[in-house]
C-alpha cells in the first residue's frame, strides 16, 4: 500500500494550533489557516512595513484594520498613529494580535473586536477614523457581498476615511485604475474613479504571503468612501448607446413597430399590445424614456462616442443631464 499524501503547506493537522513545518516556521504560521476567512498572512515585515508607510500615518489617526490576522499590520500601526480598531472575526487571531501587544507601551493603543465587520452596525469610534486598511478580506467575504460593497459596507454612515489600504487580486486592482482606452477599462473603473482617487502603489508577490493561492497582489490608496459602486455582475458591462436602437419609432400609439425596449414588450401591428393595460403602461414609459435618452446623447453630442474612451467629464456631462431630464441613478 502507497504512503498516505501529506500536504506540502503547514496547515495539516487536527487542531488549529499545531506544530509549524520546518519549512514554514515562521512566528505566523502557528495556526492552521482557514482559507475561507481570506486569511493570507504577510510574512514579511517589510512588506507589512510598506504596506502601512503608504498610509502616511499620522499621530492622530484613528485606524480602522479590517482582518488583523496575526498582527503583523497592527504592531506597525500602532507605533504610528493614536488609536487602532481591529475588528476580526476568527478568535484566535484577535487572540493572537491581543497577545502580541500584551505587556508592551502600544497595548493602550488597541482595542480588539471580535466579530464579523460586516455585521458592526455601527462601528465604535465611527466618527473619527481617518484611515481604514483591509488586506484582502474580498475572498472571505465574496460569497455574500462584492468586495468594493463590503468596503463600503464596513465604512457606511462614516465621513470619509482620507485614505483606505486595500488589497485585491491583481486583476481587480488593474480594472479599477484602468484609464480610458485600457482593454481592462469598464463600469468599475468609471464607478470607481468617481468615487476616489486611487492609485496602484504596491504590488505583494506570492513569496510574501502564507497559504495563498494567488499569484500577485497590489494595494489601492486614496480611497474615501462614498456610495454609487455597482454590483459585481454588472462590473464586466460598459455603458453603452444601443446605436442601431437611434431610429427606433417614437410614436406611443403604436403606429410603427416599435422595438422592444428596457424589455418592454412590442407594440403590434394596428396599435393592439400584446399584453394588458399594465404593459403599454410600461411600454410608453419606455418611449418616453428612450426619447430623453435620445435627447440627452443629442444634447452632449456624446451619441457617438464609445463608453470605452470616454474620460470621466463626458461620464459627469451624461451625468447632469440625464440628471436634468429627470433620470436620476441610484
Ligand atoms: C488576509 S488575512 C489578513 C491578515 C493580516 N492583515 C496580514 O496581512 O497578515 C484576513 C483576516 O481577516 C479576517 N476576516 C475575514 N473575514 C472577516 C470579517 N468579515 N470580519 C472581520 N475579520 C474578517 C480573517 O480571519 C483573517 O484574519
Amino acid at each position: 500500500m502507497g504512503k498516505a499524501k501529506t500536504s506540502k503547506r503547514g496547515n495539516s493537522g487536527s487542531g488549529p494550533y499545531e506544530r509549524p513545518s520546518k519549512k514554514n516556521a515562521t512566528a505566523n504560521n502557528v495556526f492552521k489557516f482557514t482559507k475561507d476567512l481570506g486569511q493570507h498572512i504577510l510574512k514579511n515585515p517589510g512588506i507589512a512595513q510598506a504596506i502601512v508607510d503608504k498610509a502616511y500615518l499620522k499621530p492622530t489617526d484613528v485606524v480602522l484594520e479590517v482582518g488583523p490576522g496575526t498582527g503583523n499590520l497592527t504592531v506597525q500601526i500602532v507605533n504610528q498613529a493614536r488609536k487602532v480598531i481591529a475588528v476580526e472575526m476568527d478568535p484566535r487571531m484577535a487572540a493572537e494580535v491581543t497577545k502580541r501587544l500584551q505587556g508592551r507601551p502600544e497595548q493602550k493603543k488597541l482595542e480588539v473586536i471580535l466579530g464579523d465587520v460586516i455585521k458592526q452596525d455601527p462601528l465604535p469610534d465611527h466618527d473619527s477614523q481617518q484611515v481604514v486598511m483591509c488586506l484582502h478580506l474580498e475572498y472571505a467575504l465574496s460569497d455574500f457581498k462584492p468586495p468594493r460593497i463590503q468596503v463600503i459596507t464596513i465604512t457606511d454612515n462614516v465621513e470619509p476615511p482620507r485614505t483606505c489600504i486595500l488589497m485585491f487580486q491583481r486583476e481587480f486592482a488593474m480594472r479599477l485604475t484602468a484609464q480610458p482606452g485600457d482593454s481592462l477599462y469598464c463600469r468599475l473603473s468609471v464607478n470607481a474613479q468617481l468615487w476616489a482617487k486611487i492609485s496602484h502603489v504596491l504590488k505583494v508577490g506570492r513569496a510574501n504571503l502564507i497559504e495563498t493561492n494567488y499569484r500577485l497582489f497590489c494595494a489601492t490608496h486614496d480611497i474615501p468612501i462614498d456610495e454609487g459602486l455597482v454590483d459585481d455582475a454588472e462590473e464586466d458591462e460598459e455603458m453603452e448607446v444601443d446605436e442601431n436602437d437611434n431610429d427606433a419609432s417614437m410614436d406611443v400609439d403604436g403606429d410603427d413597430d416599435m422595438p422592444s425596449f428596457f424589455g418592454a414588450p412590442k407594440i403590434q401591428d394596428g396599435g393592439a399590445p400584446t399584453s394588458k393595460r399594465g404593459s403599454l403602461r410600461k411600454t410608453r414609459i419606455a418611449v418616453l424614456v428612450k426619447e430623453k435618452v435620445r435627447k440627452v446623447l443629442e444634447e452632449t453630442q456624446l451619441a457617438e462616442s464609445r463608453s470605452a474612451k470616454m474620460h470621466e467629464n463626458d461620464f459627469l456631462s451624461l451625468l447632469a443631464a440625464f440628471n436634468a431630464e429627470g433620470i436620476h441613478f441610484s
